[in-house]
């Protein structure tokens, strides 16, 4: 059970102020969206959530089955799916898998024989991750997250490169896989986080200048 809890979080570059003031309390297994125009902010704020981007003001605390996770150890709760995180695409999926999951540990009864079958990437279990299309890269860049044990979910862009199968398929794997997890989603699309009890809008917590 993590929760997390955000105290007066603010991220500026340079002159601009992406988000600030923000004061938020996530309990564990909430479904959050986070959404905003092109640039406004929302993988910025992920990246902070993730503790891959330090905050310019305030905190993120997180705590775990009611102990205190520090940032430096928050990174072995999360798992991160986002367009600008690569995969290592000199590997073939099968290698791929194995790597992963030398560091982080499948969930409960699922081989890495029932991933690819639920990736349908069963006709690419040997061929290497850079000849994949985008829609491939994308389920499995998804997998990786869905199939490893963790209480925290980033998922930038879910669907991006997704065609309609794609998609419905992420919201199965939300309901199949995501129930007992936290998830953020960083979104402009309704239908990638149709299933959030809740919305945050980056927007509301900008601020132009620097003062
Ligand atoms: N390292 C950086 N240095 C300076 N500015 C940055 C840096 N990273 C992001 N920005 C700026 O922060 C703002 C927010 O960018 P971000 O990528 O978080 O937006 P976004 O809401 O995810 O956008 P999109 O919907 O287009 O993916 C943009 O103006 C961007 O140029």
């Amino acid at each position: 059970m993590l929760e997390i809890r955000f105290n007066k979080a603010a991220k500026r570059f340079q002159y601009d102020w992406i988000f600030r003031n923000l004061d938020l309390l996530v309990e564990a297994n909430s479904k959050i969206a986070i959404t905003g125009s092109n640039g406004s902010g929302k993988s910025t704020f992920l990246k902070c959530l993730a503790g891959t981007n330090p905050l310019t003001e305030g905190s993120i605390s997180y705590s775990f089955e009611g102990q205190p996770v520090s940032d430096a150890d928050i990174y072995q709760k999360l798992v991160i799916s986002a367009p600008y995180m690569e995969l290592p695409e000199e590997f073939s999926l099968k290698e791929l898998l194995t790597f992963h999951f030398s560091f982080k540990t499948p969930i409960s009864g699922m081989s890495p024989e029932d991933m690819v079958k639920e990736m349908y990437l069963d006709e690419a279990i040997n061929k290497q991750v850079s000849y994949f299309s985008s829609g491939m890269k994308q389920r499995l860049k998804l997998g990786l997250c869905f199939f490893s044990e963790a209480p925290l979910l980033i998922l930038d862009e879910p669907t991006s490169n997704l065609d309609q199968r794609g998609s419905n398929w992420y919201l199965d794997l939300v309901g199949k896989f995501g129930q007992n997890r936290t998830i953020f989603v960083g979104s402009n699309d309704a239908k990638e986080y149709s299933f959030c009890d809740k919305s945050l809008n980056i927007e509301d917590y900008k601020q132009k200048k620097a003062l």
